[in-house]
């Protein structure tokens, strides 16, 4: 079997607005439900073979220069070790862990993806979302973030899991900037039975029909919920008065905004990150070296 000598590959972050936790029986797996926007910033990941599994995460400025590296990835472990392969994996990534990016599932599925094409196993784009899927739900990093990442836009999960029903709209044209003040990891939340009882009290099945419905939906689930902290309070007032779009970082102490007038409002409050919507998910598109 043709293997390739080191292969790369990227997948988009997704930031949820507002979700709710729903078991799904048929599979007898958890899931969610919720709203989130695809974004076009991820992780990318370099894989080289090996017969070890090796992870080190590093962590860039917009620049691309290193500002910190980890070794090891507990998500990104766990899902290889289930694929039955191994490689040694760099991922890369100019947004943080732990802040409501989707970047744990972001980088499970371009691990497995670069690291399938080094080992020639070469997973279909199908496999990696299953493994990437139960990896998440099983470490509790992530519920609804690979369903939307499967595709893009801004998406109403209305049932979970990657069989679950999506609507995708892709009407989100201008820039949506962020702010963030620090982690907030998602299996800590997700273990306290207060937080997910506020979380199920706050959801609201609707799905939007427009960017600024979407911000809205997720403003409000943002009040409901009670995570909002006093940074997060500070953000939303000042986005409130300029009548600029904006909800809390699910699940991440941070907000995000809609166009580009959010930017004058949030650099009074820390360094804003840009992004826009993904119009496609992840591709499987990647480069190899023979
Ligand atoms: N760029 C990355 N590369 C490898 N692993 C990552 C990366 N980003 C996040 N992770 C893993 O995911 C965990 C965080 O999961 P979670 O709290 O759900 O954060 P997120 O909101 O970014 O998905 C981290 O502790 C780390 O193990
Ligand atoms: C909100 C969350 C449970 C976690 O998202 P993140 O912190 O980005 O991993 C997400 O997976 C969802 O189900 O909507």
């Amino acid at each position: 079997m043709e293997r390739d000598r080191e292969a790369v590959a990227f997948c988009p972050g997704h930031i949820s607005g507002w979700f709710k936790p729903v078991f799904i029986a048929a599979e007898g797996l958890p899931g969610s439900v919720g709203g989130g926007i695809v974004i076009d910033r991820g992780v990318g990941s370099t894989a080289v073979p090996s017969d070890e599994i090796k992870v080190t995460c590093l962590y860039t400025g917009s620049d691309g220069s290193v500002l910190k590296t980890v070794e090891g990835s507990s998500p990104v472990e766990h899902a290889l070790k289930t694929a039955g392969i191994t490689g040694e994996i760099v991922t890369r990534s100019d947004l943080p862990p732990e802040s409501g990016f989707g970047l744990s599932g972001a980088a499970i599925v371009s691990s497995l993806a670069a690291a399938s094409r080094v080992t020639g196993t070469r997973l279909s784009k199908e496999q990696i979302f299953r493994i990437a899927y139960e990896t998440e739900v099983s470490l509790r990093t992530g519920l609804g973030d690979v369903p939307a990442i499967a595709g893009g836009g801004y998406v109403c999960r209305r049932s979970p899991g990657l069989k679950g029903e999506i609507i995708r709209r892709y009407d989100m044209e201008q820039p949506i900037f962020v702010l963030n003040f620090g982690p907030l990891p998602t299996a800590g939340v997700l273990g306290e039975e207060n937080a997910v009882k506020r979380i199920e009290d706050a959801y609201s099945g609707s799905c939007p029909g427009s960017p600024e419905e979407f911000f809205r939906t997720a403003g409000e689930f943002s009040e409901r919920s009670g995570f909002v902290t006093p940074e997060v309070c500070d953000v939303l007032s000042a986005c409130a008065s300029g009548k600029i779009p904006a909800f809390m970082t699910m699940l991440g102490n941070g907000v995000a905004a809609y166009g580009s007038r959010a930017f004058a409002v949030f650099r009074d409050f820390g360094t804003p990150e840009e992004m826009h919507m993904s119009k496609t998910g992840f591709t499987g598109d990647g480069g190899d070296k023979k």
